[in-house]
């Protein structure tokens, strides 16, 4: 598991807390310092997505910034969330995790599901089957070991074979569907094995046999079933991405081109799209692309956003985003109601549950984004749209993101404060690595090296950072509170920030202490009564929109 890092710069040593500031314009005062979190897997640092002026994890910064200078989707997309759609046109996406379709028996109940919504004319995005995308990187990293001769012996390999023949067999398909497929991946561990190598290239080429045979098999599910469905391969359709293998970014070319595609083949013959999910392709090399992990979930909503569709759905297998991650506590309920901001903060800071950079193609397109479970339809699940009713609001969520490692930088040089960032910046910029993204401690070694000839670098790993995601306008409600719960516990907090995008504010505590008192902040927050009004709002089926929509469950 890869390090990820909260860094504390301070410009004069005399300051003792740091508490936030702007990479873009640090307003920090003269008895202010200025801190960052970063991130390994996550983006966690104030201001990098404000303009911080260095490169943003995923480059997210890099096509964001295009899409917003060139606008939203051209024909044939609707232009608004709720604008009419004709019979012609596809209605919403719909995506289905890797546990969603993880057997014969879920990809049947999928399709159920699917056609108990004759109303709609949706466009599906898969993952992957249950754990292929983990089993195909394992067996990347053991045949990089293993010689040519053995490949086909690989304990994963099998697994992965197995399952979705079995799976092909049980719905009654052809293998034809995925035998091909089949033989290219074993060729290509082989080519791996010979090589001794696995790159990041290899790598996304290898992990998108799971959304390429997953996609096959259900499509022709459906099509047995009696309804016209299409399988795609996204990298083939204008998934068209920066080069980034392993966490590419999506291009703002992509929108027209899906849409041009999907719709194109809708008109002249309709067919449900069945699309892989996670897969594009980089614009320089041509080659396959993944767009970080969980990536169906941005597949889907650029999707939504390139078609101008009326809903993004993305079904789980859980009641929607809860108040916390429910392996860390089982009382986690779902929330409602989101705002594209708290859904995008909840995910960079390390809720799993949806992909980091999802919210923003929806966002862009005002789509509503609805999250489901597959396993319980009933449930209503979470509705993210661009503003709700906050008046009402304390906390929304709580998420916790473990071994963080903590930088200390405290300045030694007379740069001045604008200076002494500009500085820290420059070197993560300088040795191509994202400040958020600081994966491995060999990376960290090199960024302190570099750090320790203007300053004083202290590194204090195993970290956590709890972040509590809720109407920040009640800051200090929140803050009261947790402080109570912590002191309560006897946790000493050793960072304090506060998001400029005022839905977030985080605390960096030992990882040791973090689960417990993610537990503890959990149960003071929603089930001691302290806010009521959760419990009201759980009530309400409905919530007015900004625009005056009423949307229901
Ligand atoms: N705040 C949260 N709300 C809901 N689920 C969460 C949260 N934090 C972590 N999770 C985890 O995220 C999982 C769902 O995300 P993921 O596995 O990516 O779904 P899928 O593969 O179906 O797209 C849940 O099973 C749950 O364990
Ligand atoms: N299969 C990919 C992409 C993805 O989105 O998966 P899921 O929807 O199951 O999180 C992964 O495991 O990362």
């Amino acid at each position: 598991m890869a390090a990820a890092a909260a860094l504390r710069c301070n410009p004069r040593p005399s300051a003792a807390v740091a508490l936030r500031g702007a990479a873009a314009a640090p307003q920090v005062g003269n008895e202010a310092a200025f801190e960052l979190l970063v991130g390994a897997t996550e983006p966690c640092l104030r201001g990098r997505r404000r303009g911080a002026g260095i490169r943003c994890q995923r480059s997210a910064a890099a096509s964001a910034v295009v899409v917003e200078k060139k606008g939203r989707a051209v024909e044939p997309a609707r232009e608004g969330a709720n604008a009419g759609h004709t019979e012609s046109e596809l209605t919403v996406v719909m995506k289905f995790g890797g546990s969603s379709v993880a057997s014969a028996e879920r990809m049947r109940e999928v399709a159920d599901l699917i056609l108990s919504f004759p109303e709609e004319r949706p466009v599906i995005v898969l993952s992957a089957m249950g754990k292929t995308t983990n089993k195909l990187l394992m067996a990347g990293e053991k045949a990089v070991g293993c010689g040519a001769t053995n490949v086909s012996e690989l304990d994963e390999l099998t697994f992965i074979k197995e399952l979705h023949f079995g799976t092909i067999d049980q719905l009654g398909l052809d293998r034809s569907i995925v035998s091909g497929l089949s033989d290219e991946l074993e060729q290509l561990l082989k080519g791996i094995a010979m090589m001794k190598e696995l790159t990041l290239r290899t790598r996304d080429y290898l992990v998108s046999f799971g959304e390429c045979m997953s996609t096959r098999i259900f499509a022709a599910l459906l099509n047995k079933l009696g309804v016209k469905a299409r399988q795609y391969d996204a990298f083939e359709i204008g998934f068209i991405t920066t080069d980034d293998f392993t966490n590419a970014d999506i291009l703002e070319a992509t929108y027209p081109a899906i849409a041009k595609r999907l719709h194109g083949d809708w008109v002249t013959g309709p067919a449900i799209p069945i699309v892989t999910g996670f897969l594009g392709k980089g614009w320089k090399t041509g080659a396959i692309t993944t767009l970080g992990r969980g990536g169906s979930d941005l597949t889907a909503t650029t999707i939504g956003k390139a078609l101008g569709l009326r809903e993004i759905q993305v079904w789980k297998d859980v009641d929607g985003v809860l108040t916390c991650d429910p392996n860390i506590h089982p009382n986690a309920k779902p929330v409602p109601y989101l705002t594209f901001d708290e859904a995008a903060e909840l995910a960079y800071f390390g809720a799993q549950v949806l992909h980091p950079q999802s919210m923003r193609p929806a966002r862009e397109g005002d789509i509503p984004v609805r999250v489901k479970n597959s396993y319980n339809r009933r449930a209503p699940g979470t509705l993210i749209t661009k503003a709700r009713d906050m008046s009402k609001t304390v906390l929304t969520s709580i998420v916790l993101k473990s071994n963080i490692t903590m930088l200390d930088i405290v300045s030694t040089r007379m740069l001045g404060q604008y200076g002494f960032l500009a500085k820290v910046f420059s070197i993560f910029e300088d040795l191509g690595i994202s400040v958020d993204c600081v994966a491995t401690s060999e990376e960290l070694d090199h960024v302190i090296e570099e750090l320790e000839k203007i300053a004083v670098v202290h590194l204090l790993q195993h970290r956590s950072i709890i972040s509590l995601i809720g109407n920040v306008q009640r800051s200090s409600l929140i803050l009261e509170k947790a402080f109570n719960v912590l002191r309560t516990n006897g946790v000493n907090v050793q960072m304090i920030s506060q998001g400029a995008s005022k839905v977030n504010i985080s605390l960096v505590v030992h990882d040791s202490e973090a689960k417990q008192c993610v537990q503890a902040l959990h149960s003071a927050f929603f089930e001691s009564g302290f806010l009521p009004e959760v419990n009201d709002i759980l009530q309400d089926d409905s919530v007015a929109h900004s625009n005056g929509t009423v949307y229901r469950h």
